[in-house]
């Protein structure tokens, strides 16, 4: 039996290759970053090689430093950042421009355009997704209307097209597959999530040619093998899902109504909703979990723009902070904000509000206000954020919630994650592994090729570090939250 799973995940700022053990441990993680591009205001822009090359390197470096061989990888997962996509020649391998990251608002008027046009309940129903310019497709329509001669090669059938999943799998497999797995199909606004299958009317709509769409598989299945010339061996590649799916998985939310949140340069709420894609009524998206065997499940999703990136804005804009970290114990060091608070809708707001327009806003600041108040009431809105984001969660879903788990770089801050509880008023479990991205695609492989028997068996591997219990009254979060719901309310009507 061989010993290990290499996952790749492949996110918005690094690239990293972690090897997993049968325990569900690290046995070593390499990570590199790569360039951002920022060609207008608003753009965003990653170079496709460079991110494969990024992959290469941190593959080389986990193996290399974790002195595995290749013939000691049992199967390779792949996690990636979502919606992200890439458009490339199928002769020469070579993008036909750069990759038009999640972020990028270069489609905006696409997106005008369709909802002028009245699509916006036809294209909820079938994908699941609100029309916005983070998803792919608007960004492939984009790259065929914008940029010379692609529309022809499309249409010759001379282009592919795909996720970040898609272009990991086809490079590491000497470009003989072209694939994605159901969780990233559906991010792209051209994948109807309940038949399943690529939607020819919104095909149509943006005139993107099916010859360029990858196949779409289940997450957990064996797509192909790695071309020889990369590691002197084949290795299978046997999960591949969106990152915040993944870490869906990586928290063993296997079961209607469980969720995870992830804290990182903004927040990722995602509810288990079972066999059911639940609509929402209030600005969530219905989206794919995964497909595992011959099942696929379903989840509801709440996004928050801004969260750890409002601690690295206490660090580099406002220099309050020299280390995220030490914003936890300034935070404790006080009682309370004394009635600060702080709205950081710094790129707007997100669910529920959905609102592009708003920006960060501070309030009920007083001569005695000091930075520690300043840094706990930024903490605080991480928390009230979520708090948002979960109500309209439960109350779409018809659920309610009795934990929630929780991983990325801020639930480090135990003074968050205790005030969380506080404020959701459910226990918050914070993981061993926090790693749970990685690991989600290391199990999706790893289930494949039978290294681990079912996910009964990961579930039983999943371990808390640190349980967050609710300590405060009713009384006292009630009138919290109410301050907050001011604030923001008084944000938005500043424009
Ligand atoms: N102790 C901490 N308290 C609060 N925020 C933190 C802490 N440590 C890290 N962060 C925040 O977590 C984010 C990094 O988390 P990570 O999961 O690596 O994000 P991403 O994957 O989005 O790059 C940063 O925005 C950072 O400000
Ligand atoms: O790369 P991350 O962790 O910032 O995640 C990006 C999300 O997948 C975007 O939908």
């Amino acid at each position: 039996m061989k010993s290990f799973i290499l996952s790749i995940d492949q996110g918005t700022t690094s690239s990293r290759a972690i090897l997993f053990n049968r325990d569900s441990e690290i046995v070593f993680a390499a990570q590199r970053e790569f360039t951002q591009h920022y060609p207008q205001p608003g753009w965003v822009e990653h170079d496709a090689e460079e991110i494969w090359q990024s992959v290469q390197a941190v593959v080389a470096s986990a193996l290399e430093g974790a002195g595995v061989r290749p013939d000691q990888i049992a199967a390779i997962g792949i996690t990636n950042q979502r919606e992200t996509t890439v458009v490339w020649d199928k002769q020469t391998g070579k993008p036909v421009y750069r990759a038009i990251v999640w972020q990028s608002r270069q489609t905006a008027p696409i997106c005008e355009r369709l909802k002028e046009q009245g699509w916006q309940k036809s294209i909820q129903e079938k994908t699941g997704l609100l029309i916005d310019p983070y998803f792919s497709a608007t960004k492939i329509a984009w790259m065929l209307d914008e940029v010379p001669g692609v529309r022809e090669r499309a249409e010759h059938g001379e282009l592919l097209l795909g996720t970040i999943d898609t272009w990991l799998i086809w490079k590491l497999t000497g470009g003989r597959v072209h694939v994605t797995d159901y969780s990233n199909a559906s991010r792209t606004m051209l994948f109807d999530i309940r038949r399943l299958q690529w939607d020819e009317q919104l095909l149509e709509l943006l005139r993107i040619p099916e010859s360029m769409l990858p196949q779409v598989r289940p997450s957990s299945c064996v797509y192909g093998m790695t071309d020889r010339a990369l590691f002197g061996e084949e290795i299978a590649i046997a999960g591949a899902a969106g990152d915040q799916q993944a870490a869906l998985f990586g928290q063993a939310c296997f079961e209607k109504g469980m969720a995870k949140n992830t804290y990182g340069t903004g927040c990722f709420m995602l509810m288990n909703t079972g066999d059911q894609a639940v609509s929402s009524k209030h600005g969530l998206l219905t989206t794919i979990a995964w497909g595992v065997g011959d099942r696929v499940e379903y989840a509801l999703e709440g996004s928050i723009f801004v969260a750890g990136s409002a601690v690295q804005w206490l660090r580099d804009g406002l220099r309050m902070i020299e280390h995220a970290a030490e914003s936890e114990a300034l935070a404790a060091g006080v009682e309370s904000t004394d009635g600060v608070y702080v709205v950081p809708a710094l790129v707007g707001l997100g669910t529920p509000y959905w609102d592009s327009e708003v920006r960060g806003a501070v309030f009920g600041l007083t001569r005695g206000t000091t930075k520690e108040h300043f840094i706990r009431a930024t903490l605080e809105a991480l928390a009230y954020q979520t708090k948002d984001v979960l109500a309209v969660m439960e109350e779409d879903a018809g659920i309610a919630l009795n934990g929630l788990r929780v991983d990325g770089g801020a639930v480090r801050n135990s003074f968050l994650m205790q005030f969380q509880s506080d404020m959701l008023d459910v226990p918050v479990d914070r993981p061993v592994i926090n790693e749970t991205t990685a690991l989600g695609a290391a199990y999706l492989a790893g289930l494949a090729v039978g290294y681990w028997a079912d996910q009964n068996d990961i579930a039983a591997q999943w371990k808390v570090d640190r349980t967050f219990v609710p300590q405060m009254d009713d009384a006292k979060r009630r009138t919290l939250y109410d301050g907050w719901k001011k604030a923001v309310h008084a944000a938005r009507a500043f424009k």
